[in-house]
């Protein structure tokens, strides 16, 4: 089974605003509410991928509800666990001149909440996929992913981690078996900025000597690099489009290379799956499409990637 946890779910509400004026009142040209957080994002993928799973994760007040009902039409399983103080998300995506984001905190999660989450998680076995993605609420010490994989430690789970500075660094000397970082991610962990391939390449490898064993670099527009516990690096590029909607090409990226792992096994597959999906995504209102992803999958065959 894939499980998916997405600590801090939320409602993505986009809104494009035509030259967008800081102190002014501002009017919106078009406005979409979508169901995000990482780990549902990279969930609702995989299931257009048809590799069903089971969405794990925290939720609170009519956001919460909202999103509990509204996930419920985008194919996969979920097991929310419902806590009592705060309200889920109401995460703001501006499109203007620029893409601006602006993220919640998220409700407030007790120990008690953390201990059901531990319950759940304690049903996996050998052979099953555990996604953590996505930031935590404040009330949650930055040890939680970590925590978990200690928890599952030697029992055959391949576990996916998409987090930045301390709560990723803190799971690598449990080995996961994926890390997907983004380029400036990558940089802010070892605060520096990087210039160009070899730079990225260079820091990507310093995570695997920390204890990941694969390590997947998304660059936006400049695709994506691909270091693997057999080391090898792999570069993509990205297939032609018109961005219309970033948010989540990176989560679609992680449900592509997951899904493109398990079908055959291959790293190269498993990278074009995800560029692919990343792409597709960011050329998408919301996420992706199955058709779209395998069209992009074509071309970046195509063009020898
Ligand atoms: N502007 C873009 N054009 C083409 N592909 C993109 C674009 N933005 C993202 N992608 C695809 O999605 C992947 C993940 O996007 P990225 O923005 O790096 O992730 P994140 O959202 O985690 O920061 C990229 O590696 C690329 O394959
Ligand atoms: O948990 P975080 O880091 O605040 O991110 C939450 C946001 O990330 C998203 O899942 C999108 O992530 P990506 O653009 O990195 O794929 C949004 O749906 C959500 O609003």
């Amino acid at each position: 089974m894939i499980y998916t946890v997405t600590f801090n779910p939320a409602l993505d509400y986009v809104v494009r605003v035509d030259h967008f004026a800081l102190g002014a009142v501002n009017r919106t040209k078009q406005e979409s509410i979508y169901y995000g957080g990482k780990g549902l994002n990279v969930s609702a993928v995989l299931s257009t991928l048809g590799y069903g799973n089971t969405a794990l994760g925290f939720v609170a007040g009519f956001t919460g509800d909202e999103i509990e009902r509204g996930v419920k039409g985008l194919g996969f399983h979920s097991d929310f666990i419902r806590v009592e103080k705060g309200l889920s998300r109401i995460n703001v995506k501006l499109r203007s001149q620029e893409e601006t984001e602006i993220n919640g905190m998220g409700p407030e999660i007790t120990g008690k909440d953390v201990k059901q989450l531990f319950e759940k998680l304690d049903r996996l076995t050998a052979g099953d996929v555990l996604v953590l993605s996505g930031s935590i609420p404040k009330s949650i010490d930055d040890d939680i992913y970590e925590r978990i994989m200690e928890s599952l430690d030697g029992r055959g789970v391949r576990i996916v981690v998409d987090a930045t500075k301390d709560l990723l660094i803190n799971v690598l000397p449990y080995h996961p078996f994926l890390i997907k970082p983004n380029n400036h991610e990558l940089g802010e962990m070892f605060g520096v900025t990087l210039h160009g391939p070899e730079e990225i390449i260079d820091y990507g490898k310093r995570l695997q000597e920390k204890g990941a064993r694969n390590v997947l670099i998304s660059m936006a527009g400049d695709g994506a690099i691909l270091i693997t516990e057999e080391e090898e690096v792999f570069r993509m590029g990205v297939p032609k489009g018109t961005v219309k909607n970033s948010v989540g090409a990176g989560d679609s990226m992680v449900a592509g290379f997951i899904a493109g792992y398990l079908e055959n096994g291959s790293f190269k597959h498993a990278l074009r799956l995800g560029s692919a999906a990343g792409s597709a995504s960011a050329f998408s209102e919301g996420l992706a499409g199955r058709e779209d992803i395998m069209r992009l999958y074509e071309e970046l065959s195509k063009e020898g990637f």
